[in-house]
């Protein structure tokens, strides 16, 4: 892809091909369609949410309460959507973000997502919790393409420490480290269904093939250790002692950038900077985690305001449409993770299914941009938004 955009021109241009009578343009139709078309346990594992999902709903409605203000005779027939962000450059300010088990949805799973995603030069976050070898989705995604890794910092540092030297061995240049799941959230979908893909196995590839994970189990994993392996994997999945103090483990095991994810209070945004992270994820995890949590868009201004020029920050949680990443862009991200959407479209037609999301949410980013007067990422400002009557 060139440095000018023209990803409006080609979907209206060459249309959607083989997705087009399955799959609406439409993408906050998805899910409605995935519900109907999925199996109920793997469908609720995805669309569910924490408790209530009043923070889920939240998300939602804090994009609402802004409107973007197109403006008029501006010459925007050049354009040019492409940034740089922790040392990646991207041809638009969309990242694939982490997902984990994606195998319960579509047999293309991972490998199949890495290589939608090297289609269109998008990064994509590998997850800890991923269905396949964070080495066999590198292999899919391709030499050259952009992948970063995401980490859930396990209670065995041996694990931790290995899973990073793994990912800098398999290509992926930077780090995401997930800090608002150190254990799973109230997810009564889930619990209503006794869903819990792990405790069939689904999802821990990255730790059976792990040295210093089999090590704790006592060798390498068989029919034998198989049930055990999967309890260590319960109990050492996440650590809730973990403080500030602990980030420079991630310093000596990743020479390239950080991101902590899960972000947002402006103060543990300024902490993030101050022990030298390069970026900083704000997300409630798309409510999965606190219910009742503020909304992920609401906490955006003030940690952008904390962090300044001196970390890059990105948003997650609620992204549906390309408007949306307009305004979390306005207000002041840098670029953008979209999670549920291609979930569903792995779901609901595989490789193919995550290609048409990504390729639809980069046609109407650049076409809402477009269409409002600008060119680039970096004039999305917050006055480009009216707050909603
Ligand atoms: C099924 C599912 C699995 C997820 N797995 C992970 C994961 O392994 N690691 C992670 O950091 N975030 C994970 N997330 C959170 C997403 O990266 C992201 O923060 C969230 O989904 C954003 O909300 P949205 O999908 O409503 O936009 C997961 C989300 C879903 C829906
Ligand atoms: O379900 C999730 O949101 C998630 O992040 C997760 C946590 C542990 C294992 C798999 C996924």
């Amino acid at each position: 892809m060139g440095s000018h955009a023209n990803f409006q021109n080609e979907i209206y241009l060459n249309g959607l091909g083989d997705v087009r009578p399955e799959l609406p343009t439409d993408l906050t139709k998805l899910e409605k369609l995935a519900e109907r078309r999925l199996p109920a346990g793997a469908f609720g594992y995805v669309a569910g949410s924490a408790g209530a999902e009043a923070t889920a709903a939240a998300n939602r409605a804090a994009f609402d309460r802004w409107r973007i203000v197109p403006r008029m005779l501006r010459d925007t027939s050049r354009r040019d959507l492409s940034v740089r962000v922790l040392g990646t450059a991207m041809p638009a300010p969309l990242v694939v973000g982490p997902i984990g088990v994606l195998s319960i949805l579509h047999p293309d799973a991972e490998p199949g997502v890495a290589r939608a995603a090297a289609e269109l030069g998008v990064p994509m976050v590998l997850s800890s919790v991923s269905s396949v070898t964070m080495e066999e989705a590198a292999e899919a995604s391709g030499e050259g393409s952009p992948r970063w890794f995401q980490l859930y910092w396990s209670k065995n540092r041996d694990v931790a420490a290995s899973f990073l030297e793994r990912a800098k061995a398999a290509g992926y240049t930077a780090l995401v480290v997930t800090l608002d799941t150190h254990a799973m959230g109230w997810r009564p979908r889930d619990l209503d269904t006794a869903y819990l893909p792990f405790l069939r196995g689904i999802g821990v590839a990255n730790y059976f093939t792990d040295p210093a994970f089999q090590k704790a189990v006592g060798g390498p994993i068989t029919d034998a250790n198989r049930d055990a392996a999967i309890l260590q994997w319960v109990a050492d999945f996440g650590d809730p002692t973990l403080t500030w103090d602990d980030l420079p483990f991630l310093r000596e095991h990743w020479d390239g950038p950080i991101a902590l994810k899960g972000i947002l209070h402006p103060d543990d945004a300024r902490r993030a900077v101050d022990a030298g992270m390069d970026g900083v994820i704000v997300s409630n995890h798309g409510g999965r985690q606190v219910d009742g949590a503020m909304a992920a868009l609401d906490a955006l201004p003030g940690v952008v305001e904390a962090v300044g020029e001196r970390a890059e920050v990105l948003f997650d949680s609620g992204i549906r449409t390309g408007a949306d990443i307009v305004k979390a862009l306005a207000l002041g991200a840098r670029a953008v993770l979209v999670a549920r959407p291609y979930a569903y479209g792995l779901g609901l037609a595989g490789q193919a299914g995550v290609r048409h999301v990504l390729r639809c949410l980069l046609a109407e980013l650049e076409l809402t941009m477009m269409l409002s007067g600008f060119t680039g990422p970096q004039e999305l400002t917050p006055e480009i938004l009216a707050p909603a009557p």
